[in-house]
Formats: structure tokens, sequence, C-alpha cells
């Protein structure tokens, strides 16, 4: 099973739409890859917070289109990362989408935790109430959101929920790089599942990306990091190495709920 993860750079000078037709292009250069994962709000950017009215989209709006095409061109499951949601109410959501190899809309996420305390996401956008797990052909993937790293419960949720691979879309500020790393493996050991974790490379809203997008195997060894730039992070996963790991070391079975 091999995932491209595309750490795209999010900066203020790119418009939208120039970025969403180049994204298109980096994801339609990936057919051979059976997975591609692309970052939180990579149309407007995770801080750009004065662009989130201006640019929001409904479900079906470009930014579906364009990645529901590419998908289908390059063949490839798509997890979209994440786009400013106008909902029918006129709520925003910071929503993702995940695309199969025909195009088709396999699954929506919507962010649970919203990132800024009292301003800025935080206020701005509605939060999402449901865990979203997608069944592909050889593993189930979890999805998660950039802040929803930081909660750990969620991805145990997940892990009950059947995933064997956690999808963090993410558009993490450089300043907390050390957590971003720290974090994803954290998950990947205590979930013993695969963590494909992609954050963007740039600065938008005046903080600057972490990038070190990362993938982590289920026994917490990095496999892969990208640098700080735009850059194309692909990874050769064996899935049965989930059920391996939780077989050999059984912790998960040791949980003790309900205390
Ligand atoms: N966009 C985000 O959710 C940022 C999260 C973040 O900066 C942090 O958790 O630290």
């Amino acid at each position: 099973m091999r995932a491209s993860l595309i750490q795209i750079a999010v900066n203020e000078g790119e418009s939208v739409v120039s970025r969403r037709a180049r994204v298109a292009d980096l994801v339609r250069e990936q057919s051979g890859s059976d997975l591609v994962v692309l970052p939180e709000l990579w149309t407007v950017g995770a801080f750009a917070y004065e662009q989130f009215e201006t640019e929001a989209e409904p479900l079906d709006g470009p930014t579906y289109g364009a990645m529901a095409a590419a998908a289908r061109d390059a063949g490839v499951w798509l997890h979209a990362g994440s786009f400013v949601e106008r909902a029918g109410d006129g709520s925003l959501y910071n929503t993702a989408l995940v695309l199969s190899p025909t195009g088709e809309l396999a699954a929506t996420y919507r962010k649970i935790h919203r990132f800024g305390f009292d301003q800025g996401e935080a206020v701005m956008m509605s939060a999402g109430d449901s865990l979203t797990t997608v069944a592909l052909p050889e593993q189930t993937l979890g999805l998660a959101t950039c802040y929803d790293l930081r909660f750990p419960e969620l991805f145990r949720g997940l892990v009950d929920a059947g995933a064997t691979t956690l999808v963090v879309s993410a558009g993490w500020p450089a300043r907390r790089r050390e957590h971003w790393t720290l974090l994803n493996r954290a998950r990947a050991v205590e979930d013993q599942s695969y963590v494909l974790a992609c954050g963007s490379a740039g600065s938008n809203g005046g903080v600057e990306q972490a990038g070190h997008s990362l993938v982590v195997d289920p026994w917490g060894e990095v496999l892969a990091e990208a640098g700080p730039g735009e850059e194309v992070l692909t990874v050769d996963l064996d899935p049965k190495k989930v059920a391996e790991t939780r077989e050999q070391f059984p912790a998960l079975k040791d949980r003790r709920l309900g205390l």
C-alpha cells in the first residue's frame, strides 16, 4: 500500500483559484500511489481567518469538484485535506473530504476540536460531532484534523470503530513543531496504528507552518519525515503490520474502561 502525503506550501501571495489548480495537478502526478493525503485548509490557509467567510464553499463546491476529478484521473483514494464548508444554515465548518479512485465521495469529516480558544476558528466555525472512519480495501482510515491531535480519546474512539491507519491533516505552526512530532508518535504507539500526518509549509495569517509531515508505523518508528518546505512524501505501508503489532504486544486488550 503506497501512500503519498503532499505537504503544500500555503502562502498568502497565491490565490485560492491558482493553488486549487496547482494542487489538483500535484494529485494527478501521484498516480501509482494507492492513497494521497493533503493538509488542513490548504485552500485558504489554516490561520488566514479573514478569508474564511469569503472563501467558504458548499460541500459540492469548487474544491470538491477539482479534487474529485484529480482523484479519478490519478486513480487514487484521496484524503483531500479540509476546506471551509458553508452549511445550508450558513454556518461554517472545517470539513475534510475523502474521495474514491472513481471520484465518488467516500466520507466527510467536520473537525471536532476547533483551535483558537476564544478567537479565530474556535469562534468562526461550528464543531463537528461525529467520528469518521473510511474502509479502504486493505485498511480502515480514522480521520482527525490538526488540533484534534491533542485529544487522545478521539483516536481511541477511532480505533474502537475499526481504524488501523490514523490520518491527521493539519496546518500546524512551526513554533510548536516538537508537539507535532511527539504527539503523532504517541498516537501511533498508544493506538498501535499507522499515522499519516500531513501538514502544510509556507506562512499564512502571519503564522509560519511547521512542515515536517511524517509517517509513523504502529510501533512508533518514523518511516519518513518531510523537511520544512513543499514536498511529497511517499511511503510503502504493510497493512498486516497493524494486526501483527496488536497481536504481539496486546496492550489495547488491557484497557480498563469504566473506572
Ligand atoms: N489549525 C490547528 O488546529 C492548529 C493547532 C495548533 O496550533 C496546536 O494544537 O498547537
